[in-house]
């Protein structure tokens, strides 16, 4: 089955999430990142967990393996869906992350996903060649960032939807494609560099993506969700 879209609640309070999926009369796939974490804590997980909706916890871990493994055996203790941290921590330090989670999860509870962000979205070939000196093509860094994440047993990568099909053709199908840089046509792009509306996303074979602004910055955001919905279940 198709898992539904994860909405990104880059909110600061947790006053405005609340106000916010009030708007939706359903438990969803949302996404909780370092805005709305670090300035409300783990007791947003717990608020979100109670009213059953399903987490993607954002937070990018990327430092030295000892403190990347220890803030995973934290983390674990939440019924989370998805995980993540920078590939660029290496893949000492991913295999040190999925032993943590592993460590701290609960056996009934081990079954959340850890993905390893490869090139964020907001990043262009050209910035990643002169700031990363890294003289390749995007596609291949985050190729060769996918095959660390792969080796070190994660089950999956962040990546933009135009990398989709080169990693579901090197890794296969379950190798998961979670695809941020997604854009309803016609809204703005803002500072996402590589992007796709959620209908090229599915032809282009991500398997979850991930849509922040062009539903919570929209006029309606239940109808812009359900735009989404219905280009990524292929009903347009
Ligand atoms: O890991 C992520 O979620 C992520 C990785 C990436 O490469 N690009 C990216 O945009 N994201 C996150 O996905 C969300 C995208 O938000 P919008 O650009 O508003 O749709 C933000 O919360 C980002 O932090």
């Amino acid at each position: 089955m198709t898992q539904k879209p994860f909405i990104a609640l880059d909110f600061p309070t947790w006053e405005d999430t609340s106000s916010f999926l009030e708007l939706f009369n359903e438990s969803l796939n949302v996404k909780v990142g370092m805005e709305l974490y670090l300035q409300n804590g783990p007791v947003v997980i717990e608020k979100l967990l109670k009213k059953n909706h399903r987490i993607f916890l954002d937070l990018k871990l990327h430092d030295i393996p000892n403190t990347v493994y220890g803030a995973m055996k934290g983390l674990a203790q939440y019924d989370l869906e998805l995980l993540n941290v920078h590939a660029a921590g290496g893949r000492v330090m991913m295999e040190k992350a999925l032993e943590g989670l592993q460590a701290g999860s609960s056996a009934n509870l081990n079954r959340s996903k850890l993905i390893a962000v490869t090139q964020l979205t907001s990043t262009t070939e050209k910035q990643m060649q002169e700031e990363q000196l890294i003289a390749k093509s995007i596609n291949d860094s985050v190729l060769h960032y996918a095959k660390l994440t792969k080796e070190a047993g994660l089950h999956g990568v962040v990546c933009s939807p135009h990398e989709a099909p080169l990693i579901r053709g090197q890794f296969g199908e379950d190798f998961m494609r979670v695809t941020p840089g997604i854009r309803l046509s016609n809204d703005e792009k803002g500072d996402q560099q590589r992007i796709t509306t959620p209908e090229k996303a599915k032809e282009l074979g991500s398997s979850v993506i991930v849509v922040g602004r062009s539903i919570t910055k929209s006029k309606d955001p239940v109808l812009a969700y359900e735009q989404v919905v219905k280009e990524w279940e292929g009903l347009k």
